[in-house]
């Protein structure tokens, strides 16, 4: 990443990949929680879109992967996901490497995912699970024009990326 970034932010052992934790404000009223931060946040990742998804308990995602696109997701909770990484970018420094790291409720973390990084997570917990995502670039391009940016590995039966 091309800007220095607080020693609180925990990098991959994936190149670039970087888990930024993520601070609930509580007060009598409830609680507050910033999700993103331009200061925080490399700007080749800045968003361009953001979403929220709703997965329920012992259902994953993907796994999948983007040519051109990087992910930040948040993970607040509700429930708890198990994420799995795999770099499979052939230059990178840490090509072929995994990560699987478990966040959200009690956990809450922000992830950066680069472009050619496979990624996928399970809901672990016992409720219905939600994940923001704050992509940068647009899905489906301007005005949903455009081929999807996603490689779908969980088509492929043999794929080598699986989600325990
Ligand atoms: C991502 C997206 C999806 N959609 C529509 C397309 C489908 O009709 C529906 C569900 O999308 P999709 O099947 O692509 O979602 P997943 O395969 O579960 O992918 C999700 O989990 C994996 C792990 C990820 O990395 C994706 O970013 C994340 O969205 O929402 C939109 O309209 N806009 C969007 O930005």
């Amino acid at each position: 990443m091309n800007v220095p970034l607080p020693k609180y932010v925990e990098r991959g052992p994936i190149h670039d990949v970087a888990w930024i934790p993520l601070k609930f404000f509580t007060d009598p009223r409830g609680w507050l929680v910033e999700l993103f931060r331009n200061d925080l946040v490399p700007p080749a990742f800045h968003p361009v879109m953001a979403y929220v998804s709703m997965t329920k308990p012992g259902v994953a995602r993907g796994p999948h992967e983007h040519v051109d696109q990087a992910d930040y997701f948040c993970f607040t909770g509700p429930s708890t996901f198990r994420v799995c990484l795999w770099d499979a970018r052939k230059t990178s420094p840490t090509f072929g490497q995994k990560e699987v790291r478990e966040v959200g409720e009690g956990e809450p973390f922000a992830l950066i995912v680069p472009s050619g990084v496979v990624h996928g997570y399970k809901n672990v917990g016992d409720k219905d699970g939600w994940v923001f995502n704050a992509a940068n670039r647009l899905y489906a391009g301007w005005l949903k024009q455009e081929p999807v940016d996603e490689i779908r590995h969980e088509k492929d039966p043999n794929s080598p990326y699986q989600i325990d």
